[in-house]
């Protein structure tokens, strides 16, 4: 049976590969390995997001279920040029994932990145601003269990944007993270674009 991208310890073997592409206005080589999310090209939901960012806030940044690395790689590339000082927590399930956004951000000469698994974050840490492209094929039960355990963690101020297909029901989901969140948050589609949509959640 092949696995799936969110497998926690892949035992698939891992084939590495070198991809060029462009990250916050960079041309960079990043390695991608077998047994992670998409890892033979940039995402095209993930591509929608990173055009659609605002420059990183200051202080800390939750890339929620990182992969190889993209939104870490380019939000840390992104705070580097603008020089705001950010910490980017790196966070996913899938060990070989965190690996090669390790990897990547050692071969970018990245010391902001930290790439951790839930358990590695201090429990009284808020974000400035949260990114992902969320894992929808966890299924939905267990996408609303990660919402919600980590969009309560935006500081006062901060911003997370999401991407996700309207297929897999970006429009739902919409509906459900501003029932989850309540009061005291906004949920907007600030993007739309090849069967995307943004959704950025600010707490006020
Ligand atoms: C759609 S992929 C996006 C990967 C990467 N950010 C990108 O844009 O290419 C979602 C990621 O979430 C991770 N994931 C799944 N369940 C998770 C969980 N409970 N906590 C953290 N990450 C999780 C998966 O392993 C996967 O790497």
């Amino acid at each position: 049976m092949s696995e799936h991208y969110f497998t926690e310890s892949p035992s698939s073997e891992a084939k590495s590969r070198e991809l060029n592409l462009e990250l916050a206005g960079r041309a960079v080589t990043v390695e991608t390995v077998s047994g992670t999310f998409s890892p033979t090209r940039l995402d095209l939901g993930t591509a929608v997001l990173l055009r659609h960012l605002p420059q990183p806030p200051a202080g800390d940044i939750l890339d929620l279920g990182c992969g190889w690395g993209p939104i870490a790689l380019h939000t840390a590339l992104d705070a580097q040029s603008a020089e705001v000082a950010v910490r980017v927590w790196a966070l996913d399930v899938n060990s070989r994932s965190l690996e090669t956004t390790a990897a990547n951000a050692r071969r970018l000469g990245l010391e902001t990145i930290n790439t951790v698994t839930a358990a590695d974050v201090p429990e009284d840490l808020q974000f400035a601003a949260i990114r992902s492209n969320p894992p929808i094929r966890i299924g939905k039960e267990a996408l609303h269990e990660l919402l919600e355990t980590w969009l309560p963690r935006l500081a006062p101020g901060g911003q997370a944007d999401l991407v996700v297909s309207k297929n897999l029901g970006a429009d739902s989901l919409q509906k459900w993270i501003a029932g989850m969140l309540g009061d005291g948050y906004s949920v907007t589609r600030t993007g739309s674009s090849k069967g995307f949509r943004v959704l950025t959640i600010e707490r006020g």
